[in-house]
């Protein structure tokens, strides 16, 4: 039964740290846990968009992710409204669960396995209405566009009661300054590097100076880039400060995804590495 399960509500490896409830500036706490704990709190993590895969091959395709690698899935939903497109919604998700996840009674693996499936990238107008939904249907995390509503702190509260994790995307037109007062509610904040619609776009390089400010003011957020991401442009991401690469037809239309995979994740830990040790 996919409905309410249990193991919905097992986080993914948690990688933001519980904020104390007196009222301090993110930015403090952030510095003060990282130095506490002596490290980066964030990890490198790659999650292929399944949008340019065969579509009438989903689960097998992304099970083929998954075994090359991939740290989570990237899902697409578009609702021909807030984006000039059409894909998929929640009773997909439902059906990839049932497709790809194991038995979550058969142990540690599988559970990992199906904690690492989800990342909901909604493309979609009025995002309110599909957050139960894509809560019973099993997604992990659910990341809504700041454009699309008028209420994000309420929203946030929801998608957290409804037992998803948080994220939060900004489109090309959109600055780093009206996403950052919600930073501090927020599991991951998504930039993205192409006008969000399509799969194959070109990388929009002049993002990155949003990443880098992001890193600066969040030390320890998840920020993840999406669009036109691949072997030529995951330097510029893993320099800005990204650590949750989506990736979608380099991975997918790649002959050797696995390498692709390895290669984006490779950089980005180097990055990691590097600004750990120049701190
Ligand atoms: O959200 C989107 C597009 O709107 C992305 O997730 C793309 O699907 C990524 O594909 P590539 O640009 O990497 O081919
Ligand atoms: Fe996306």
């Amino acid at each position: 039964m996919i409905r309410n399960s249990w193991w919905r509500y097992v986080p993914m490896v948690r990688n933001t740290p519980k904020i104390p409830k007196k009222k301090k500036k993110k930015t403090e706490v952030c510095s003060r846990l990282e130095a506490e704990s002596g490290s980066m709190v964030y990890t490198a993590k790659v999650g292929p968009s399944i949008l340019s895969s065969d579509l009438s091959q989903l689960g097998r395709e992304c099970e083929r992710m998954m075994e090359c690698g991939a740290d989570y899935l990237h899902l697409d939903v578009m609702d021909g409204h807030f984006v000039p497109n059409i894909t998929f919604g929640h009773p997909m998700v439902e059906c990839l669960r049932r497709c790809i996840g194991p038995d979550p009674f058969f142990g540690l693996e599988a559970l990992l396995t199906l904690c690492r499936i989800t990342d909901m990238h909604m493309m979609v107008s009025r995002p309110e209405q599909w957050v139960k939904p894509m809560a019973a249907a099993g997604a992990n995390q659910y990341t809504f566009h700041l454009e699309a509503t008028t209420n994000p702190g309420s929203l946030i509260k929801e998608i957290r009661e409804s037992g998803m994790k948080v994220g939060l995307a900004i489109k090309p037109g959109t600055t780093v300054e009206e996403l950052a007062p919600w930073a501090g509610q927020i599991d991951m904040a998504l930039v993205m590097t192409v006008e969000p619609g399509f799969g194959g776009q070109k990388f929009m390089e002049d993002m990155m100076p949003k990443v880098s400010w992001l890193r600066s003011q969040f030390p320890s957020l998840d920020i993840e880039v999406d669009g036109g991401v691949g072997p030529d442009s995951i330097y510029r991401c893993a320099e800005a400060g990204a650590n949750m690469i989506v990736s979608g037809s380099a991975v997918v239309s790649s002959d050797d995804p696995r390498s692709v995979i390895a290669l984006l994740k490779n950089v980005v830990m180097e990055a990691i590495q590097k600004r750990s040790l120049d701190r």
